[in-house]
């Protein structure tokens, strides 16, 4: 089997991007939409960025954000890959000339469907769980039996994943990578690192 890269998104502070790559993760999260508690300034992720040892991707997710703070804050903190966890198009997430991947909201197989086909452009759609009026964080599983089975490019599951779910998610779907906040955190916004490494050794059984 193929090796499931792991994402730890919610990254705060900078002894918890250790702890994950300590771990052996091979993407950081960096949330900025400030209604989430596990919002960082883009200053002070770009501080834990520059802090970094090299070969590790970051990632930065927004949620509607307007294009031009988008594009001040990714030349900011020089993140690798753009997120887009709202409402975005794909035209929105094309236009920063960076490479971008799509959060899909999964409600039913119909308009899962149309959104797949909406961002073929995207590096890489993340697949996450719907709850109405919360774009994502809900830290609860969604109907996996909705994917479809031929859909040829990378997939990223995420939506409740914890060190006690991944490894029959990981087994179930075989995703390029699958991404969690909430299931690895000890309060929110700030990780655990025992969690982490259960939850990294889970995706790699
Ligand atoms: O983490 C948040 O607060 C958040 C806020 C707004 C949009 C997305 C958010 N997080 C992302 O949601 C998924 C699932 O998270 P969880 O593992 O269920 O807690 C993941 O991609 C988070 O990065």
């Amino acid at each position: 089997m193929k090796r499931t890269r792991v994402k730890i998104c919610g990254i705060t502070r900078l002894e918890d991007a250790q702890s994950a790559i300590d771990a052996g993760a091979d993407a950081l999260g960096f949330v900025f939409y400030s209604p989430s508690p596990r919002y960082i300034k883009p200053e002070r992720a770009a501080e834990i960025i520059q802090q970094l040892p090299p070969f590790i991707s970051t990632v930065g997710l927004f949620v509607n954000e307007a294009a031009e703070e988008v594009d001040r804050i990714r030349k900011l903190t020089q993140i690798d890959l753009l997120q887009f966890h709202g409402d975005e198009t794909s035209v929105f997430c094309e236009q920063f000339n960076q490479a971008w991947i799509k959060a899909l909201r999964v409600r039913d197989q119909g308009s899962l469907q149309q959104s797949l086909a909406e961002f073929e452009s995207a590096r890489a759609v993340l697949l996450d769980s719907y709850r109405p009026g919360v774009p994502g964080g809900t830290g609860e599983t969604f109907n996996w039996d909705l994917i479809p089975s031929d859909y040829s490019r990378p997939i990223i599951l995420a939506g409740g994943l914890t060190p006690d779910n991944i490894s029959d998610a990981v087994r179930q779907l075989q995703p390029y990578g699958v991404d969690v906040s909430g299931g690895v955190e000890a309060s929110k916004g700030i990780k655990d690192p025992i969690k982490i490494h259960a939850f990294i050794r889970g995706a790699n059984p």
